[in-house]
């Protein structure tokens, strides 16, 4: 081992979290490293979001000009899925990160590549890929953001099938004839809708009654529904007992519960995500690994004053965003620590992640899109608030009936009865993502009902279903 390097904060992995923490910590004038093993961008920018949405994005935009009078005669033929394919190499960059971290070297972080592993208290230890190893440590902090990886069930034969993960599922070169699918959760419900969109002939094989579980249940039936339209099968209530492969290519079988037997050409497991933290030496600071790291709201590690957690890794909020949120506020929290202040950790505080329990949004990307922010009307009565929600049938909004054909789409408001106030709503339809933010600004906002009411949607559009909703809860 060299000498100690040392700087302000070390960043334990470059996904958009870690790398959002170096650009908080650089601009208050610390000095910072990030260490990454892989890609710059992590998951998100080369086997999750981005590619997943530039496999989805044409695969929608069909589906809705097949929905609009005069153009639908022009789209119907197939897509053209090299063009996709290669569209989607284009945004990952081709799988290279030096847009990344020229990014970074703008910004005067210092990028050390490798693998790195805390070595004690403030010290982190990289070992490079040709072998070299540094050791870094932090004056001030050191922040994990090493993320997540998907888990394969422990099924029989599924491991050595070769399965799909995400990671194949969003960056394969080409649609396989027939894709099974098991899971029923965001990842499943995505990937079917770019793959059966794209050519595939999709099977998902959903372990529980319905798709996108976490959300409104109409999210899921509506989604379900439009696959099936699509032509892809959605079997709900049934569980794969074994994977049958002779290798790891080639025709891939799935055995149900019951025996019944499906085969596929590819089987993509989405069954969730397990952190990335087995092998990052939290054992050397008295922490246990292959666990989530747990943080309080400034995303700092309780007992270690100097250690932080950001993004997926510490199951706050597994999305993008709220990564990135996390590392804005934990990276003001460090950057005020670090100059001797007292951060401002109370509820909506600027160093505390107040939204990763009250408001958080996500836009599932499927035909029709599934948004929704804060509290679903099971998780408010599980809390025990008073609660009440309307639903509104979002087909009869002007706007939507302009927007597509036969619009098909739903949106529920669940309000606070004691502050009249909303926490949480759902909007599910075609061109249902960009409704979402209003509802974000409504939610971590505690906007009242009585001033929202003053809040004028523009006619026609299909954010129109905010009258709609207001109107049906004041009666
Ligand atoms: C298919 C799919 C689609 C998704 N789509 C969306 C979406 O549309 N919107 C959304 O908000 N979220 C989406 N997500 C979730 C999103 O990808 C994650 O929430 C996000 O990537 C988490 O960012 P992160 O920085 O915490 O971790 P990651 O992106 O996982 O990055 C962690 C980084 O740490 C590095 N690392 C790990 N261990 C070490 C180590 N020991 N040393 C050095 N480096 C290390 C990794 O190589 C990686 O680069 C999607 C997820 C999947 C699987
Ligand atoms: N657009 C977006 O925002 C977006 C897109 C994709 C992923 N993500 C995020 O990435 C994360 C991972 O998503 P995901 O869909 O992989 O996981 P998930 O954790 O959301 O869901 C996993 C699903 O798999 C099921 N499951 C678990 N074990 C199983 C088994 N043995 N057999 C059958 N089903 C099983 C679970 O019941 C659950 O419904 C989520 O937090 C998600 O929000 C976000």
């Amino acid at each position: 081992m060299t000498e100690a390097v040392e700087y302000d904060v070390v960043v334990l992995g470059g996904g958009p979290a870690g790398e959002n923490v170096a650009d908080r910590t650089r601009a208050a004038g610390l000095s910072t490293a990030l260490v990454e093993s892989e890609l710059v961008g992590g998951e998100c920018s080369y086997w999750a979001c981005v590619p997943s949405k530039a496999l989805l994005r044409p695969v929608l935009a069909r589906a809705d000009a097949r929905r609009v009078p005069g153009l639908a005669g022009a789209v119907e033929g197939p897509l053209d899925t090299a063009a996709v394919l290669a569209h989607r190499d284009y945004w990952t960059g081709n799988w290279k990160d030096e847009g990344q971290i020229d990014w970074l070297d703008s910004i005067g972080a210092h990028v050390y590549r490798g693998h790195g592993r805390l070595y004690g208290v403030r010290k982190v230890a990289v070992t490079s890929p040709e072998g070299e190893h540094h050791v870094l440590s932090a004056r001030h902090a050191v922040v994990v953001a090493t993320g997540t990886r998907a888990v394969i069930p422990d099924v029989p034969g599924m491991a050595a099938a070769g399965a799909w993960t995400s990671r194949e599922a969003t960056s394969a070169q080409a649609a396989p004839g027939r894709l099974l699918i098991v899971g029923g959760s965001v990842v499943a419900a995505e990937m079917a809708t770019a793959w059966q969109g794209l050519g595939s002939q999709v099977t998902v094989l959903v372990r529980g009654s319905g798709l996108l579980p976490r959300m409104e249940p109409f999210a899921g039936e509506l989604v379900a529904e439009a696959l099936r339209e699509a032509g892809a099968v959605v079997r709900t209530g049934v569980a794969v007992e074994a994977v049958v492969r002779d290798g790891s290519t080639g025709p891939v079988s799935v055995v149900l519960e019951g025996g019944e037997i499906i085969e596929g050409d590819e089987l993509l497991v989405a069954t969730g995500r397990a952190p990335r933290t087995e092998d990052i030496g939290l054992e050397t600071v008295g922490l246990s690994g292959g666990k989530w790291i747990g943080v309080d709201d400034s995303c700092r590690v309780p007992g270690h004053d100097w250690l932080y957690a950001v993004g997926d890794v510490n199951h706050r909020a597994l999305l993008t965003h709220q990564g990135k949120y996390q590392a804005r506020i934990a990276g003001a929290a460090i950057a005020a620590r670090a100059a001797g202040g007292a951060p401002d950790t109370g509820p909506w505080g600027a160093h505390a992640a107040t939204a990763d329990t009250r408001a958080v949004p996500q836009v599932v990307f499927t035909d029709p899109e599934a948004a929704a922010v804060g509290l679903s009307l099971a998780e408010a009565e599980g809390a025990g608030l008073r609660v009440r929600a309307v639903d509104y049938d979002l087909s009869k909004v002007s706007g939507a009936g302009l927007y597509a054909d036969g619009y098909r789409g739903r949106a529920r408001m669940v309000v606070d009865l004691d502050r009249e106030i909303v926490l949480g709503a759902t909007f599910v339809g075609p061109g249902a993502a960009e409704l979402l933010h209003t509802a974000t600004v409504a939610v971590a906002g505690e906007v009242p009902i009585e001033r929202l009411w003053h809040a004028v949607p523009a006619f026609p559009t299909i954010s129109e279903i905010w009258l709609r909703l207001l109107e049906a809860y004041r009666g």
